[in-house]
């Protein structure tokens, strides 16, 4: 009970608790490459116990052509599911996924967007506020993987430098004999490197890799958050109220103050 009302909040699923640190999927294009906590993260998540630090979201944007596989890879890390017939996403849709890292709640605000040129005006819209950017590309479809960079510099238009963390992740390893599926990583690892992104390579349809590239997302954004939050305010003097601006998203629905946006088009 808290100021006269119940706080209703559900515990967060067991296999979205993460605790320890998630391994990167190569160490030729990673955004790091230690396999545990930073020590000022761990140090923080431990003193939590005085405040309370609520729930804490990230936004989470994610691009690339039509039909690379985006929407499927969200349903599959979100919901599980499969779907094999096409259906384009028309604007934007997001879901919205707890975690508890190091012990701590945390969510990503998950920004599904069109790839269809003629939605690209609402969508570039949502763009501003990531605090990561996934790029997706279809490992079938080498001109997709030649497009991510002009991805990346229209989602960046909306960010400040150095800002976002940045996800190359390869769709439909399913699809590609592992020769071939080598061959094209070694183009996408150079990619990846170039716009100092992280690479993962995943299959939606058989869930390969999906989960692990998504505790990464969340882990990278969360230790990002709290070391931002420990510069500003120094490691003494972090508070809930810290942890509450550095939110990139909202704890509102997103889609209300999102929408009042939409009015550029
Ligand atoms: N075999 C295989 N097919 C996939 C995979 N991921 C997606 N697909 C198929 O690829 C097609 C396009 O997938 P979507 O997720 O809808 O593509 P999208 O990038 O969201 O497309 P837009 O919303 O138009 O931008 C669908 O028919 C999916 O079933 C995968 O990992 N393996
Ligand atoms: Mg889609």
């Amino acid at each position: 009970m808290e100021n006269g009302k119940m706080q209703f909040s559900a515990p967060v699923s067991r296999d979205r608790v993460i605790g320890k640190f998630p391994k990167w999927y190569t160490s030729q294009a990673c955004l790091q490459n230690k396999d545990h906590w930073h020590v000022r993260v761990k140090n923080a998540c431990k003193e939590r116990a005085p405040w309370n630090l609520g729930m804490k979201m990230s936004k989470v944007v994610v691009v690339g052509d039509l039909y690379v596989g985006k929407t499927c890879l969200i349903n599959r890390f979100c919901k599980d599911l499969f779907d094999r017939d096409y259906k384009a996403t028309i604007g934007v849709d997001f879901e919205i996924e707890r975690f508890e890292l190091s012990g701590v709640p945390y969510s990503l605000q998950i920004w599904d967007t069109a790839g269809q040129e003629k939605f690209k005006c609402i969508a570039s819209t949502y763009y501003r506020g990531a605090q990561v950017i996934i790029i997706v590309f279809d490992l079938a479809d080498i001109r997709s993987l030649e497009h991510t960079r002009q991805w990346l510099i229209e989602a960046m238009t909306e960010n400040e430098p150095g800002s976002c963390c940045v996800f190359l992740i390869g769709t439909k390893r399913d699809l590609l004999a592992t020769a071939e599926c080598q061959r094209v990583e070694r183009d996408a690892i150079k990619m990846a490197a170039d716009m100092r992104a992280e690479f993962w390579s995943v299959s939606s349809k058989t869930g390969e890799n999906v989960r692990e590239c998504f505790f990464r997302v969340a882990a990278l954004a969360f230790e990002d958050s709290i070391l931002q939050a420990l510069q500003r305010g120094g490691a003494s003097h972090i508070g809930p109220n810290d942890l509450i601006k550095i939110d990139h998203g909202t704890t509102e629905d997103p889609r209300a103050s999102d929408l009042k946006r939409l009015t550029c088009c």
